[in-house]
């Protein structure tokens, strides 16, 4: 069987409630196909989850932006894996560039909670990435290979990861990536899994890309690619 189609929105720290119901009216009434062709998530602040949640069609789904990466207790500020199960929260979005650079999350460390996540029973979208730094000095492939390999240290069943390529450099930037940038690091991802993980887990896992996107140019490749 083919793998099944991801769409997810990451809202970042935006929003007021006036907003986020306007967003989610707007959800409800997309017409999509169905849950067993294409599952769509979206990801509200954490303080929007449980609103979110409520108001949002039973076929769509909500993912956290982030969880402490162990058991919760005395850790000021976060929010536990454990807590986001009891509100029902099935999706986590973990290693965001914007957390790995702006509060310094090492791949390491990153790794480390994609494992406590998935132990908790969430399902886990894993963003990986370079800088345009990283780009133009011809280290991309090392790079996405260096983050995806912390974490396949910690974990062995890939069944609830989605790994998100979300190249830095398309992010926030007002530069998007092209179908075919995008699809050679897909390429080579799936190669490492495959060469480093398994041959199971590289024909299943579902990669998906997460740096902006002109909608024009995916329409014209997938055009191009049916002809
Ligand atoms: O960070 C992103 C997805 O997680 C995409 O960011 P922008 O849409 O701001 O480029």
């Amino acid at each position: 069987m083919g793998r099944k189609f991801f769409v997810g929105g990451n809202w970042k720290c935006n929003g007021t409630t006036e907003e986020v119901k306007k967003i989610v009216t707007t959800l409800n009434e997309a017409k999509v196909p169905g849950e067993d062709v294409v599952e769509v998530v979206v990801s509200p602040p954490f303080v929007f989850l449980p609103f979110v949640k409520s108001l949002l069609r039973p076929d769509f789904h909500v993912s956290a932006q982030n969880c402490w990466v162990r058991k919760g207790g005395a850790y000021t500020g976060e929010v536990s894996a454990e807590m986001l199960v009891n509100l029902g929260i099935p999706w986590v979005i973990i290693g965001h560039s914007e957390r790995r650079q702006l509060l310094n999350e090492s791949n390491e460390f990153v790794g480390d909670k994609v494992a406590y996540a998935l132990q908790q029973g969430l399902k886990v979208i894993a963003c990986i990435g370079e800088t345009l730094e990283q780009r133009e000095a011809g280290t991309t492939t090392a790079v996405v290979a260096e983050q995806t390999k912390a974490i396949a240290a910690k974990i062995s069943n890939w069944d609830n990861v989605v790994l998100a390529y979300e190249p830095v450099w398309a992010i926030g930037t007002g530069k998007v990536a092209t179908p075919a940038q995008a699809q050679e690091v897909h390429a080579d991802l799936r190669k490492w899994v495959h060469d480093n993980v398994s041959a199971e887990v590289a024909a299943s896992v579902r990669i998906i890309y997460g740096g902006s996107a002109e909608f024009v140019d995916i329409i014209n490749a997938a055009t191009v690619k049916k002809n």
